[in-house]
């Protein structure tokens, strides 16, 4: 990426917290300008811990951060107002108003858009007047996403933007943050939720036990696992009556009962070749079921991946206690 396009560079970042504990661990990526990176990640995967090192909010144990060209820790002055960040939790004093709220952060903000300009803009106009500690989780949530969006930010940070948003407030985020990248902004969003990542994401890293296990635009992400087939096998068939299924792009199959599973890349030409085999035999593929590659596959894959991993290990660790003993 050409180095005046590259908002968002990190090189080998690594944080570990008190106690020793490693929570990122060799993380390397960067974001051109204008495009919208999503980290994803399982419940303590390490997106929070990262993106709290992207937004200078502590230094990195090793590696290197740079945000508009700038060390976001060590050059926090030059960073700072050039950024919008969303944290996961808010936290704004509890008796003031949301208007009130977002006036006193304008006031600390250069170049703050108007209070009503910020509020229409996340849809909390007809709150103005509520105070704080009477609003909704999602409402706070779109609060924050106001303030976040404030000094008309160059990079916005949004750690799990819609979590507790119902399905229209998410809908209305998702609007919101394309209009913004629409108009040059970069982000960098945190997400569990895969369809968000889909629908928003120019590229995106998943993320497991702190370093990046997948990383792409989703399309690549995607491909990178089979789409699916299942079907009965029609009574009086036996897997053998199949056409070759390699020559159909199969990569893998298997058979449990009367029920086929297959696996492949090409789906198109797999489904083409077993319908038209099911209707040249004059026979229904029962309880057909097609389904092609998706992000929660890869993302469920690496889960699996790592489980297997981990008790492979306590295995081979047991074996060496045993030995030991
Ligand atoms: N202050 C801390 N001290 C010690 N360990 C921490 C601290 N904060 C986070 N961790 C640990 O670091 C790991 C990564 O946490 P982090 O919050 O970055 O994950 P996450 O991917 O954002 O998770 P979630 O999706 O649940 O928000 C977790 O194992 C967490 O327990």
């Amino acid at each position: 990426m050409d180095a005046t396009q590259c908002v968002i560079d990190v090189r080998s970042l690594r944080r570990v917290y008190d106690g020793g504990f490693e929570a990122v661990r060799d993380v390397s990526f960067s974001v051109g300008r204008g495009e919208l990176f999503a980290l994803l990640g399982t419940n303590g995967a390490g997106k929070t811990s990262t993106v709290e090192l992207l937004e200078g909010l502590a230094k990195p144990a090793g590696g290197q951060v740079r945000v508009l060209g700038h060390d976001p820790y060590a050059e926090r002055a030059a960073v700072r107002p050039r950024i919008g960040v969303m944290l996961q939790e808010g936290g704004f004093p509890s008796e003031l108003t949301v208007a009130e709220t977002v006036r006193m952060w304008a006031g600390c903000t250069s170049g703050a858009r108007p209070v009503g300009e910020a509020l229409e803009l996340v849809g909390l106009t007809k709150r103005a007047n509520v105070r704080v500690k009477m609003l909704s989780g999602g409402e706070k949530r779109r609060l924050d996403l106001a303030l976040a969006l404030l000094g008309r930010p160059e990079v916005l940070f949004l750690d799990e933007p819609t979590t507790g948003l119902d399905a229209e407030g998410r809908v209305d985020t998702w609007e919101l943050v394309r209009e913004l990248r629409a108009d040059g902004t970069t982000v960098l969003l945190t997400t569990h939720y895969l369809e968000e990542a889909e629908s928003l994401a120019d590229r995106l890293a998943i993320l497991h036990e702190g370093r990046i296990a997948l990383t792409g635009t989703p399309a690549e992400v995607t491909a990178t696992h089979p789409s699916r087939i299942s079907f009965d096998l029609p009574e009086g068939y036996f897997p053998g009556d199949l056409p070759p299924l390699a020559e159909l792009g199969v990569t893998a199959h298997e058979t449990a009962g009367r029920t086929v599973r297959l696996q492949t890349h090409e789906l198109q030409r797999a489904a083409t070749g077993l319908l038209l085999w099911a209707q040249g035999a004059g026979v229904e593929l029962r309880g057909l079921d097609v389904r092609s590659a998706s992000l929660e596959e890869a993302f469920l894959q690496i889960a699996r991946d790592a489980r297997a991993e981990d008790t492979a290990q306590d295995a081979a660790q047991d074996r060496t206690k045993e030995t030991v003993a």
